[in-house]
């Protein structure tokens, strides 16, 4: 492909991951994938290239863009270099004529800006995020696991943590094959740190998914008590099962729970649990340096279900503490809606339940709870709280 051509590809997939941001469609790495699957002409060189400027032009801009070839001439005006490629060639964009206006700049769409906690330093929230491990206590000590990754970086306060450059591929080393580490951000390990799961203890795992803060507490009950991992979609528990074989964490129970109707699934569990942790589901705004596109998908009215459904899913999950035990609630959002915000909401109409004051060496409190942006702290962004319940 010469590199005007390249500049027409990554217009041609704009125009479909911003139709599928839009209409719900799937992710631009599945869009970018299915693409290139139909033009086996293609080298490497020109995957790579046509994806660094669909990259490029999705973090730089906001707010969804009208068109593919409005949110490249709006990287254009930044890069000489590629405007000078909209030059009418045969496979290239035709030339930009005066007055076409490129999509605009901006970290985050104008309607959330003033929603996100004051702290967050919005232009950060799209910066390059690097890869991090876990160490697998159930298989390995971080001593024996560093040596494998000569390129790791320590990360200050989790000794279970390393730090590879963004890219590395980790799920090509034997140590991830084997089940010595996993791939999770540093802010949900401190998550799971804030969540004390010990040996021994009863934990249920609310909003499970595919299991990435499961594996994480299971590794650190060191395979001892009862862990009960449930989520409403099939799928996402279908891949926790896997996992779990290969960091040797049998011993997860897996519950499927029946939407809208879940405290019947959870009643054997009532009043049993020590520990019980809701990662709900939430708009990501934490995560979008991994998944920038994902600002083009959300709306008022999305975000808006879900504080409604963190609340419900907050509803059903407090029953299910023992007396004297604790409830975490975590998102990978950074609305104060979905964070500060609903635990306050939930500790007025809880009484009885107590924030319990988190003093990690990473992130900021914010409100009963906590805050971890990747501007301040290099993780993806986080707000969590814990709250005990009292003791009978
Ligand atoms: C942020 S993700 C969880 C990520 C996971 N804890 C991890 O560390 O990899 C939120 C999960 O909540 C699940 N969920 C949504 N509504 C739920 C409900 N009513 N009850 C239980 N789980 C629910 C979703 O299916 C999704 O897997």
């Amino acid at each position: 492909m010469t590199p005007a051509a390249r500049i027409q590809a990554a217009i041609d997939l704009l125009d479909a991951i911003i139709a599928s941001a839009r209409d719900g469609g799937p992710a631009a790495d599945t869009l970018i994938a299915r693409y290139f699957k139909e033009r086996r002409y293609a080298g490497s060189r020109d995957r790579r290239a046509v994806r660094d400027h669909v990259y490029d032009a999705i973090r730089r801009a906001g707010e969804r863009p009208e068109t593919g070839r409005a949110a490249m001439i709006g990287l254009a005006g930044e890069r000489p270099e590629i405007a000078a490629l909209f030059d009418g060639s045969v496979h290239g964009p035709l030339p930009i004529e005066p007055g076409e206006e490129g999509a605009v700049a901006g970290a985050v769409p104008g309607w959330i800006a003033p929603l996100l906690a004051p702290a967050v330093e919005q232009e950060a929230l799209l910066g390059r995020a690097p890869v991090d491990l876990r160490v697998n206590r159930l298989k390995a000590e971080p001593a024996g696991v560093a040596p494998l990754f000569p390129e790791a970086e320590a990360v200050a306060g989790l000794p279970d943590a390393l730090r590879l450059p963004e890219g590395f591929p980790v799920e090509q080393s034997a140590a991830w094959k084997d089940g010595l580490v996993e791939v999770q951000d540093a802010g949900s390990q401190w998550i799971v740190a804030a969540c004390d799961a010990r040996p021994g203890a009863t934990v249920v795992d609310l909003c499970a998914g595919a299991g990435g803060k499961t594996l994480a507490m299971a590794a650190a009950m060191r395979g001892q008590g009862r862990l009960v991992a449930a989520d409403t979609i099939r799928s996402r528990l279908a891949r926790l099962e896997p996992r779990a074989e290969r960091a040797g964490a049998t011993f997860v129970e897996t519950l499927l729970l029946d939407q809208a109707h879940e405290a019947r699934g959870l009643a054997d569990l009532a009043g049993q649990a020590d520990v019980v942790l809701v990662d709900a589901p939430c708009s990501g705004t934490g995560t979008w340096r991994r998944n920038p596109e994902a600002r083009w998908r959300l709306t008022p009215q999305r975000l808006d279900r879900l504080v409604a459904e963190q609340a419900r899913i907050l509803y059903f999950a407090a029953p299910l503490v023992a007396p004297g035990g604790w409830l975490v609630y975590a998102t990978c959002a950074l609305t104060d809606y979905e964070g500060r915000g609903q635990v306050d909401a939930f500790l007025s109409r809880h009484p009885g339940w107590t924030p319990e004051p988190l003093a990690l060496p990473a992130g900021r409190a914010h409100g009963a709870g906590w805050l971890l942006t990747p501007g301040h702290d290099g993780t993806d962004g986080f707000f969590f709280a814990r709250m005990r319940r009292e003791a009978a």
